[in-house]
Parts: C-alpha cells; structure tokens; sequence
C-alpha cells in the first residue's frame, strides 16, 4: 500500500476510542493487575509484535518486582482474516512453576491467547492471567476470556495503540474502525 492510500484508510475510518480513553484504560488496568498480582513475582509475557505499545504503556505502572519477556505467535499476517497460528518467538523455559501474565493488543476470536495459554501451561506454567487492550465484541462465547480489559470495541477491523491494519498505523496514540 502506498503512502496515500495508507493516509485514505485513516481519513476514512471511524474513531473508536479516543486517546484520552486510551491513556486512562490503560492507568485502571495497570491498577487491577497491581492488586491481583504484585505478590506473585510473575513472568510477564508481551505477544509481538501487536502488543508493543501498550505493552510500553503499562510496564512502567507495574511497580512491583516482574521478570519480562516476549512472545511472537501471529495469525494474521497483516491481513484482515485469522488464519494458522504460526510460533516465530515461543515462550522460553523460564515460565516453568512460575505465574505468568500475558499481555496481548487484542482479544477477538480468542483462538491466538487460547494458544499462547495452552502451550505455557503445556511448558509447566503455574498460573497464566491475560491482559488485553482491547476485547472484541462478537456476541458470542470465545474459548478463553482475558483476566484484564481495557476496553470493549465493536466487532469491526480496528487498528491504533500498536494494532495494524494491512501491517500500517500501529503508531496511533488512539483507536480507530475501518470503513465498513
Ligand atoms: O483472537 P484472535 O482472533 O486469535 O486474534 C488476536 C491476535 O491477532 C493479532 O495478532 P496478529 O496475528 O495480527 O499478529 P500481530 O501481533 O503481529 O499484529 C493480535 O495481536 C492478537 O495476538
Ligand atoms: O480487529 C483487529 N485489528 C487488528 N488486529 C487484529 N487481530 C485480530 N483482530 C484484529
């Protein structure tokens, strides 16, 4: 895509969650996670690379002692629709007998943080806590729910906060729709 078509997508969409929203999201959810987890010594796990912003976001609000790390599973390939996930950068052996909090941009199928849990408990995680920016609204049940929200959004292709459209506009400070 070139750069006009690129700047076309954002004068297009329609704005979701406003960077204030977004900010103050983010300071509630570093809040809940404080009071569950802040004796917990957890390993928290970023999945790249869509969670990289918020991820930046939040770690300076978690104050307590954590070891971190990164993930990388994709599904989307920076496209629209979910495919196979595909493991570039597994968990690492350090998760074994330890709480684990994962950090992702968003929930929508469930099927990618269903995976991530799946194989840390495989790895002999003893407790795995989701956090998520965003949780799609499907209206229907997924096969796992994230611990921790920051917001909800309409079942539409959103992108800003560190989620692309078409690989572009992860640096968005806030949330956007695409066009229908
Ligand atoms: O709930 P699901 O339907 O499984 O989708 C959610 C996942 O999709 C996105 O990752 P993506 O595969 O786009 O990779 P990215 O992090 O590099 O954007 C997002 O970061 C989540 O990890
Ligand atoms: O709506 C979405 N936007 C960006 N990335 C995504 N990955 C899954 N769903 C989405």
């Amino acid at each position: 895509m070139n750069q006009r078509d690129a700047q076309r997508l954002l004068d297009e969409a329609d704005l979701i969650c406003p960077a204030d929203v977004v900010k103050s999201s983010v300071e509630r959810l570093a809040g809940e996670i404080t009071t569950k987890l802040k004796g917990e010594f957890p390993v928290v796990l970023s999945v790249m690379g869509g969670a990289a912003v918020f991820t930046g976001h939040l770690l300076p609000l978690l104050v307590f002692p954590l070891e971190f790390g990164a993930i990388e599973v994709t599904r989307y390939n920076n496209d629209t629709q979910g495919r196979d996930i595909h493991w570039s950068l597994p968990p690492r052996d350090n998760v074994r007998g330890r709480v684990v909090l994962v950090v992702d941009d968003i929930l929508d199928q469930g099927i990618t943080l269903a995976a991530i849990r799946d194989k840390l408990l495989e790895m002999g995680a003893k407790h795995v806590w989701s956090a998520v920016f965003a949780d799609k609204a499907l209206g229907h049940e997924k096969p796992i729910a994230a611990d921790f929200v920051g917001v909800t959004v309409p079942n539409r292709y959103v992108f800003g906060f560190g989620m692309d459209a078409y690989g572009l506009w992860r640096n968005l400070p806030a949330i956007y729709a695409l066009k229908d």
